[in-house]
């Protein structure tokens, strides 16, 4: 069977809540061919740790300012504790995974931001793609915690949503999901099932997609521009696979640059 690539980001406003049925979704998938590669976040756990180090967490523009004590805390939390978890949950569910840090073998290169204003942030110059298919061909689902290495060895946060989206355009990825608390975009309370770019673009700009799902509606857009034509955002809480049928909002056509 031809294998397909689907790299699935799971958000860290769901960890904590992830369904059986879910692992069977990608149980399901496993069966049909696809290949997982999945990327975690995990902020709301990285702000309960800040507050136990009495840091107070800042955003800019859904970025995390992050120092180097901030630093210390992000890595911490998300190599050490939710890339674990999602691992042994992913075991516990019969699925053979291992946990790669990104910066581990230089996975995931980047640069700063804008250092004087976020600090240690960084967006992906660069994906170790042949690190990622080593894992996927020997039958283990990377878990891969979005820390770079920069070119001058400093470690940087990268934006979970952002990191999927790199990692998925530099393995070729035939799919790209996005996990999260939600059953997919809801407007004035209705899912969408389906979305084009102009239509997110449009939902966006009045305010009905805000806050956390704009970098996964960002990460969607640029995805679809290099030719993946569909990308899912699904809830963690159920199902959302099955003999080839999809739930949640697919986002697709053609892509567009969202302003
Ligand atoms: N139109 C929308 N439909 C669904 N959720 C939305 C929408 N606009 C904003 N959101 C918010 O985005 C959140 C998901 O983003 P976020 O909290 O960053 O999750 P994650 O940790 O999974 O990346 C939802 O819980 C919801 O509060
Ligand atoms: C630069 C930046 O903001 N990094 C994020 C990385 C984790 C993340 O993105 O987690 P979610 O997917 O759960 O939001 C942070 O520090 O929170």
């Amino acid at each position: 069977m031809q294998k397909k690539k689907i790299v699935i980001k799971c958000g860290g406003s769901v960890i904590d809540e992830l369904s059986s049925a879910f692992f069977g979704s990608i149980a399901s998938l496993m069966n049909h061919g696809y290949e997982p590669v999945i990327v975690h976040g995990g902020g709301p756990a990285i702000n309960a740790m800040l507050e136990l180090y009495q840091i107070e967490p800042k955003f800019n523009n859904g970025l995390r300012v992050t120092c180097e004590k901030t630093m210390e805390v992000v890595e911490l939390v998300l190599s050490g504790k939710t890339n674990r978890q999602l691992v042994h949950l992913l075991e516990e569910n019969g699925l053979d995974a291992i946990g790669l840090n990104g910066s581990d073998s230089k996975c995931l290169v980047a640069d700063y931001i804008n250092k004087a204003e976020l600090g240690l942030v960084g967006q992906i110059t660069m994906v170790n793609g042949s690190i990622i298919s080593k894992l996927t061909e020997e039958g283990l689902i990377p878990v891969i915690t979005p820390v770079a290495v920069s070119e001058d060895g400093s470690r940087l946060n990268i934006n979970a949503d952002y990191a999927a989206a790199a990692v998925a355009k530099a393995i070729g990825a035939d799919r790209c999901l996005f996990v999260t608390n939600v059953d997919g975009i809801m407007i004035e309370g209705s899912l969408i099932a389906e979305a084009s770019v102009s239509e997110i673009k449009s939902y966006v700009s009045k305010g009905h997609i805000y806050g956390g799902m704009i970098p996964k509606v960002e990460s969607a857009v640029s995805v679809l521009e290099t030719g993946i034509d569909k990308v899912m955002i699904v809830s963690g809480k159920k199902e959302f696979y099955q003999n080839e049928n999809w739930s949640g909002t697919a986002i697709t056509g053609k892509a567009g640059v969202l302003k």
